[in-house]
């Protein structure tokens, strides 16, 4: 049972995960399954069930963001959209001018769809890209090329979509600066308000770590890869698309709004198969097999399978991890009016240390990562650790 008492607004995010792909990339390590033969509509049945049961227990006024994703949520049939939507939108306090986010692949969106989405009040989109060099694409197992791109942003304009992101990875193997300039260009031509740039991570069990394992994978070098991060940061700020996340450059007023609920420590739903969610003072994640995900909710029970519950210290850590990952910082106010005590008084002397080190700056009320801090991300969120590991 998630631990009740909650300092929430009544405004819950919702994350709503469809764990199907039509085939699987080579460096994914995200919940997901080969979709044929797969019990689609009986796991649409399941979440909208989930979504229920979680909010008799747990019922909020406003879902300020929806966001579906995956797998691939656009390997579902209009049809099969169509039936998800409508119990989302049953289920789902919602007003017309919240962000409603679905994750799609480039070829996978037909006006069929986009017409569902529409519908159904979706009015954002996160293309998952990755490059527009078609020979990457392959060596990454990718099944689109740059050219499905086109074709999909065309007919999402004619849709009448124009919330669009796009996901771009690099560091890939064999990838040259030339060819991660051409896909910048590309994604900025396309001229939308919202790219996220992650650098490859090799997951464990995925086909590229036992590749690299195996020495058949040519990565690029840390420092090409730092090179191909500030060609990204300097092309994405000469078009405006400012840096607001480590990861995430938007036109001012088109950031993510679901992502910034993860960064601003507050509070959201997990629905679907290992999704995790965020209630009360409660973390918890669902099963990830679909089957243990799907048999608890047959018999009306939840398919949580973790959860933890966080002390006060924990929250507060939190907040400072997950707040300076985003480019203007954590809020001194934010922080004394969310936990009733002021910033200063639990972290003055790390703070004054990281300033000395110029890792953190102070601007306005806020305090921040400084360009050196950003670098070394994870070593600065490691010091707001107030209950650290005491050696075994
Ligand atoms: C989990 S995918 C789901 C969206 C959709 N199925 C797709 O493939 O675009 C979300 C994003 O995570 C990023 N991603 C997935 N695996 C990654 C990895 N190993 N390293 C870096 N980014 C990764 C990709 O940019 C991808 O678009
Ligand atoms: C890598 S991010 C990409 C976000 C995108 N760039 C944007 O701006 O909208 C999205 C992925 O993270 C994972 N994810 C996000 N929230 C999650 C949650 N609450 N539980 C489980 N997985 C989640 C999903 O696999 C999803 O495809
Ligand atoms: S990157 Fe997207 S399409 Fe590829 S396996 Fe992962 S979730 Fe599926």
């Amino acid at each position: 049972m998630i631990n009740k008492k909650t300092t929430s607004t009544g405004k819950i995010g919702a994350y709503i995960h469809i764990p199907f792909c039509e085939h699987i990339c080579f460096y994914c390590d995200f919940n997901k399954v080969f979709i044929q033969g797969q019990p689609v509509d009986d796991y649409i049945q399941g979440l909208i069930k989930e979504i229920r049961l979680t909010k008799e227990q747990y019922p909020s006024d406003d879902t300020p963001t929806i966001y579906i994703g995956g797998g691939t949520p656009t390997s579902l049939s209009a049809n099969q959209l169509d039936v998800l939507l409508a119990g989302i939108r049953q289920e789902l306090p919602f007003n017309p001018e919240n962000e409603f986010t679905v994750e799609a692949n480039p070829g996978d969106l037909t006006l069929d769809k986009i017409k569902v989405l529409k519908n159904h009040g979706v009015n954002r989109l996160s293309m998952g890209v990755q490059s527009f060099d078609d020979r990457l694409l392959k060596k990454i197992g990718r099944k689109h090329s740059a050219e499905d791109v086109f074709e999909t942003m065309r007919l999402v304009e004619q849709g009448g979509m124009d919330n669009v992101s796009i996901d771009l990875i690099y560091a890939l193997p064999g990838q040259s600066m030339e060819s991660f300039q051409d896909t910048l260009e590309k994604a900025l031509a396309l001229d939308l308000p919202h790219y996220s740039m992650y650098s490859l991570i090799l997951e464990n069990k995925t086909m590229f770590y036992n590749w690299a394992r195996q020495g058949r994978l040519n990565l690029p070098t840390e420092d090409t890869e730092g090179d191909m991060f500030d060609l990204a940061a300097s092309f994405m700020e000469r078009a405006g698309r400012k840096k607001y996340e480590v990861s995430n450059f938007a036109i001012p007023g088109k950031e993510s709004q679901h992502n910034l609920i993860y960064w601003n420590n507050e509070h959201y739903y997990g629905f679907g198969a290992g999704a995790s969610g965020y209630l009360g003072e409660s973390r918890y994640r669902n099963y990830g097999p679909i089957l243990h995900y799907l048999t608890p909710l047959k018999e009306d029970r939840l398919p949580t399978i973790e959860i933890e519950t966080l002390s006060l210290v924990n929250q507060m850590e939190e907040e400072m991890f997950l707040g300076l990952r985003k480019i203007e910082g954590v809020s001194y106010e934010k922080f004394n009016q969310k936990f009733q005590r002021e910033l200063t008084s639990v972290y003055g002397p790390v703070i004054d240390r990281l300033l000395q080190a110029n890792m953190l700056e102070q601007v306005d009320g806020f305090i921040r990562l400084s360009d050196k801090g950003l670098i070394l991300g994870n070593e600065v969120f490691q010091e707001f650790l107030i209950e650290k590991k005491q050696p075994d």
